[in-house]
């Protein structure tokens, strides 16, 4: 059977992912879009997706019978009500994160799926799904001995004006939030955010780079440089450092160029591309779940813990360089 799937979100990301299961993956279709500028998903319609419905809101895709599964690929403040109408509809849906911008909102959608009895929620989270980080975490597991220490760096070229101070955690670190969680099979007790001088390409309303430091229950200490106008490229960098030895994220494959006695690799500049496989795999993933009427990966216990732990970095942002703790309640019985 293929799976029938409604996008709410036509923006880059929707507009991707809309790609991928029109033209990549098998198993799905999308047979619905929702935009609040309707403009964008006519663009899509007509560039993807001919055959398409196009609704006037999200709720009202939600309801049509002929979506059996939602993807919300909308701005980051509205996928909380979209999430539990799925949830109440009881169909699978495919949430980019964050799954909420507020802890209390990630929690409402975990007690919505707790009271509906089975997971129907993934979560965008994709880094768990890249090749590189699988093989970190084998490598932590097999070889480096128990973890100490973790040094990371998330780097983007450039950000728009818009991009504003917590949006360095909100929207960027929480990938690292949600895949040091995974990676070391662990959680967090506190984060702390230190500030070098400004970065001269920095906008006004943003604080760039920062450096978060987090801590977990096992001990780990975990660094993470955010720069989100180091204008050189957009590179994610991770060394784990054990008892016994270090492992260090791979670098994405590039052509090693001899040329004019220099010897360059070049470096991507966009996430779409530095993540590419990684969305696909996740997507096959909630494609193969979905159409069995569940939900598999990043949980929403994943998406509130996540929640949890941006609130308090940004609550740290504003903390004068003091630790903030990090208290996450019972995980409940659905998420073991
Ligand atoms: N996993 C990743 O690596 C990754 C990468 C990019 C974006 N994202 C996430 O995906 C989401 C969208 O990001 P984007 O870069 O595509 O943004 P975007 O601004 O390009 O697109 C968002 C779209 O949502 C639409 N929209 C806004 N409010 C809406 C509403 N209430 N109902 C329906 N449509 C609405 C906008 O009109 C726009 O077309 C964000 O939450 C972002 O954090 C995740
Ligand atoms: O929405 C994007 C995306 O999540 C990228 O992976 C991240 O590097 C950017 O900082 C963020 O703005």
């Amino acid at each position: 059977m293929t799976l029938n799937i409604g996008v709410i979100g036509c923006g880059m990301i929707g507009r991707d992912h809309t790609r991928r299961i029109q033209q990549v993956l098998s198993g799905a279709q999308v047979v619905a879009l929702s935009d609040v500028n309707r403009a964008n998903a006519e663009t899509v319609r007509r560039d993807l997706a001919p055959d398409a419905t196009l609704f006037d809101t999200g709720e009202a895709l939600i309801a049509a019978p002929e979506v059996h599964a939602v993807l919300v690929t909308s701005w980051g403040a509205t996928h909380e009500p979209y999430v539990l109408a799925a949830i109440a509809a009881g169909k699978p849906v495919f949430c980019e994160k964050p799954l909420a911008t507020t802890s209390e909102g990630a929690r409402r959608i975990v007690e919505a799926e707790v009271a509906h009895g089975s997971r129907l929620v993934q979560v965008g989270f994709m880094r768990r799904y890249d090749a590189g980080y699988i093989a970190l975490k084998a490598a932590v597991q097999q070889h480096t001995g128990a973890p100490i220490m973790v040094h990371a760096a998330h780097r983007n070229p450039a950000v728009p004006e818009a991009y504003v101070t917590p949006m360095a955690i909100h929207d960027t670190l929480i990938h690292e939030i949600d895949v040091f969680r995974w990676l070391l099979d662990d959680d967090y007790v506190s984060a702390r955010v230190l500030y070098p001088r400004k970065a001269s390409r920095s906008h006004s309303q943003l604080r760039d780079p920062q450096v978060v430091v987090l801590e977990t229950q096992k001990g780990v200490l975990i660094d993470v440089e955010v720069f989100v106008n180091c204008a050189y490229g957009y590179d994610i960098q991770c060394e784990v450092v054990g008892e016994e030895g270090t492992a260090r994220l791979p670098e994405p494959m590039a052509i090693d160029l001899r040329l004019g006695a220099l010897r360059q690799n070049a470096i991507l500049t966009d996430w779409k591309d530095r993540f590419v496989a990684s969305y696909d795999v996740e997507l096959n993933d909630f494609i193969a779940a979905a159409s069995k009427g569940g939900a598999t990966g990043p949980s929403a216990w994943d998406g509130y813990a996540a929640a949890v732990t941006s609130d308090a970095c940004v609550q740290a942002q504003e903390s004068d360089g003091q630790a903030v703790a990090i208290v996450l309640p019972v995980r409940p019985a659905l998420y073991n």
